[in-house]
């Protein structure tokens, strides 16, 4: 099992470049289902739940190339689909739950097994069933498996008012694809306004879908017969900018973020200006400047949805706390166990005290280097950023965690003068 080696204290310094959005890739590579014309996705970052996305589209029965240039897809949802997304394909990533609205859509029914991914909650998909059931679909809950299908004598889904009991990010962007083939007029209220949803909204916009409000609380879909094929490029990945962010601010250093959106991270910028890190956004991206964790000021922040403090990016800024000066309390709103990074930072020298939602840490740690695990995907990068400035060599166990969502993590760390190597 791969694992990765950090020898932690070098500053950062250089350029990396942005990959292309995980949580914006998955959706889009999903809406090549509601067409059956040629959907070309550019700057698809290189991951594992990519690979996997692409795995679970194949057998349902797209056709998927990749293209020379990098980053490149091309992806063709030609009849006969078979609408089935099977446990063993859906079992590792929380995202497969994307092919149940296109599918319901396009092919009037689906079967799709509860999807696995990020152990950080229970993430029941309640509202997803509940809203397409508002658009008419018959679903059912069988052997772990979500059957939905029309009413019999129907062809396609109805446009509905649907008022989700939560902000939802791929409940939104699963019942927005749905609504695009839907008969009549879909009002989504209370709906998710992360850059990811948006970037999806652009997508199906150029297939032909009639999509306004995205962006807000609420997005007005009237349906259309049939969407055409399109070429979109995917939004650069504003968790993995705000990681990097991070890195370089507990490490020390200075780099440029290559086709980082500043714009799309203002919370976690605003706690970075306010820590003493410099961010600067350009025309190109964004560029960091720090004198290392241990001249910062720790920063208190609660998680909420987009444009509050990303609940992804809550993980990476505690190991910053846990080195800067002071204390912090971190509240997690979003999902109820999304703190087993806790542990193995304790295992580093980090203090931090679990009550309820929040995390208290008191900071000023000088961070001391130890074999710890992976236990999720954001806690992966925690590590990582804690091994950075660690004394002495931290190896990271479970490390396919991080390859879920990072795209080529520590070669990129490498190029900014990190001491890190994946150990087979
Ligand atoms: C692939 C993808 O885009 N993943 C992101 C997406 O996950 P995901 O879309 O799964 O997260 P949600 O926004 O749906 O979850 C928000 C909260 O609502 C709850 N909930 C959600 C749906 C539902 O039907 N019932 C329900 O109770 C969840 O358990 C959670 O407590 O948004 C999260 C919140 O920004 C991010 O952490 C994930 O990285
Ligand atoms: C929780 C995450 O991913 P997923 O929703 O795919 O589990 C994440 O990207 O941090």
């Amino acid at each position: 099992m791969d694992k990765l080696r950090i020898r932690g204290g070098r500053p950062l310094q250089g350029e990396v470049t942005i990959s292309g959005a995980k949580n914006a890739a998955l959706p889009q590579l999903c809406a090549a289902l509601l067409t059956e014309q040629a959907l070309t996705l550019r700057n698809v970052p290189r991951l594992r739940d990519v690979a996997t996305m692409r795995a679970l589209l194949e057998r349902i029965g797209v056709r998927v190339q990749t293209h020379g240039e990098r980053g490149g897809l091309t992806l063709q949802a030609v009849e006969p689909l078979d609408p089935v997304a099977p446990y063993e394909l859906v079992k590792t990533m929380r995202a497969s739950i994307l092919v149940l609205g296109p599918l319901l859509a396009r092919c009037g029914r689906a079967r799709v097994s509860l999807p696995g991914g990020c152990a950080i909650g229970a993430r029941p998909v309640d509202q997803h069933i509940r809203g397409l059931q508002a658009m008419g679909a018959q679903i059912t809950m069988e052997h772990g498996y979500i059957e939905a299908r029309l009413p019999p004598g129907r062809s396609r889904l109805r446009g509905a008012r649907i008022t989700t009991d939560m902000v939802t990010v791929t409940g939104t962007e699963n019942l927005l694809m749905a609504a695009t083939l839907a008969e009549g007029e879909t009002v989504l209220e209370n709906a998710a306004q992360e850059p990811e949803v948006v970037d999806l909204a652009e997508l199906l916009i150029a297939m032909g879908a009639r999509i306004e409000g995205h962006g807000t609380r609420r997005i007005h879909v009237q349906g259309v017969a049939a969407l055409r094929g399109a070429e979109h490029h995917v939004v650069a990945d504003r968790i993995e900018a705000g990681t990097f962010l991070c890195a370089v601010a507990a490490a020390g250093g200075r780099a440029h973020l290559r086709h980082g959106r500043a714009d799309h991270l203002d919370a976690v910028i605003d706690k970075l200006l306010a820590a003493g890190v410099e961010v600067e956004a350009d025309a190109d991206g964004l560029t960091v400047a720090s004198p290392g964790g241990a001249a910062l000021q720790a920063q208190s922040f609660r998680t909420t949805e987009y444009p509050g403090f990303p609940t992804d990016m809550q993980a990476q800024f505690m190991a910053l706390n846990c080195v800067a000066q002071g204390p912090s309390a971190v509240t997690e709103t979003i999902f109820e166990n999304r703190f087993m990074h806790v542990q193995e930072l304790a295992r580093l020298g980090a203090r931090i005290r679990i009550d309820g939602r929040t995390a208290f840490v008191e900071g000023g740690q000088r961070l001391s280097g130890a074999a710890v695990m992976a236990t999720d995907l954001r806690a992966s990068a925690s590590l990582v950023i804690a091994g950075l400035v660690a004394d002495g060599e931290t190896v990271i166990d479970r490390i396919y965690h991080l390859d879920r969502g990072y795209d080529q993590m520590e070669v990129k760390l490498r190029a900014l003068g990190a001491d890190i190597e994946r150990l087979a």
